[in-house]
C-alpha cells in the first residue's frame, strides 16, 4: 500500500548561535492500515517530528511528501488546506469545551469547518460517537466522563473531516492503564478496521510493542525502525 507520509532525509534546524538541531536525516514512512509509534528518550525530537508531519512545521533540510507530493515548499495556506482536509489530531490533553456535551464538542467543528448543517453535523457526530464506543453517553460534559472517555470524545472530534491521517502526541499521557488501553484500542481500530494511518508519540513501553511499526528515536535521528506486521499477517 502506498504510504499517506514519506519523508525524505528531513532536517530541522532552528536558527541562532549556536544553531540547534533538532532533527537530522530523518526518513521514513507513514502508512494506511497501520499503527505506528514513535519512541525514544526525552528530548530525542518526538514532538519535533510529529510537527514536521503534521505541516506545523516545515524542515529546513529533506522532502516531505503527502500521499506522493512534496509539502514543504508550499504556502502556509496551502499546507493548513491538506491539514484541515486530510489530518485529525489528538493531543495529550483532550481541549474539550466543558461546557459543552460530547455530542456538541464532537459538532461543532463539523458546522464550523466542514459546514454541515446541524442535522448533518448531529448524525455523524452520534455515528462517529458510537465509533468510539461512547453512543450512549453523548448528552454528558466532559467533566461527567472519564479521562479515557473524554480522549475517545477528542478521537470522534478527530475523525469530523473523515482523516487519512491522525497524529497523536501523547495521546494517553495522563491516562491510567485501563482508560490508556481503550483508548489504544481505538486508535488500532482506526488503523487495522478503517484503514486509516495512525501515527503517535508515546513514552509508555506498553502501547509500542502493541504497534504495527514501531519507530525509535535517538538524538534526532531514526536509531531503528521495528515492523510487526509481517509477523501478524504470516508473510515471509
Ligand atoms: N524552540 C526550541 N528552542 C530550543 N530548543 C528546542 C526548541 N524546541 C525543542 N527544543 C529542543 O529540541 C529537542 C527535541 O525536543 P522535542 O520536544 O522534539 O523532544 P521529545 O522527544 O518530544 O521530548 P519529550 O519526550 O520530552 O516530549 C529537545 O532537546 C528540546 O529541548
Amino acid at each position: 500500500m502506498s504510504a499517506i507520509i514519506e519523508a525524505r532525509g528531513l532536517g530541522r534546524t532552528l536558527p541562532g548561535d549556536p544553531p540547534v538541531v533538532l532533527l537530522r536525516d530523518v526518513s521514513l514512512t507513514i502508512e494506511p492500515g497501520a499503527f505506528t509509534t514513535i519512541v525514544g528518550p526525552s528530548g530525542c525530537g518526538k514532538s519535533s517530528l510529529l510537527y514536521l508531519l503534521g505541516l506545523i512545521d516545515r524542515p529546513t533540510t529533506g522532502e516531505l511528501l503527502v500521499e506522493g507530493r512534496e509539502v514543504s515548499q508550499l504556502s502556509g495556506d496551502a499546507r493548513a488546506a491538506i491539514r484541515l482536509a486530510r489530518f485529525g489530531f489528538v493531543f495529550q490533553f483532550h481541549f474539550l469545551l466543558p461546557e459543552f456535551t460530547a455530542l456538541e464538542n464532537v459538532m461543532l467543528p463539523m458546522q464550523r469547518l466542514a459546514r454541515l448543517s446541524s442535522t448533518e453535523a448531529r448524525a455523524r457526530a452520534l455515528e462517529l460517537l458510537a465509533g468510539v464506543g461512547l453512543g450512549e453517553k453523548h448528552t454528558k460534559t466532559p467533566d461527567r466522563l472519564s479521562g479515557g472517555e473524554r480522549q475517545r470524545v477528542a478521537i470522534a472530534r478527530a475523525l469530523a473531516n473523515d482523516p487519512i491521517l491522525i497524529l497523536g502526541d501523547e495521546p494517553t499521557g495522563n491516562l491510567d492503564s485501563h482508560n490508556s488501553a481503550r483508548v489504544v484500542e481505538t486508535l488500532r481500530a482506526l488503523a487495522h478496521e478503517q484503514g486509516r494511518a495512525v501515527a503517535c508519540v508515546t513514552h509508555d513501553p506498553g502501547i509500542a510493542e502493541v504497534s504495527d511499526i514501531q519507530i525509535e528515536m535517538l538524538d534526532g535521528r531514526v536509531e531503528r525502525v521495528i515492523d510487526r506486521r509481517g509477523a501478524v499477517s504470516g508473510q515471509p
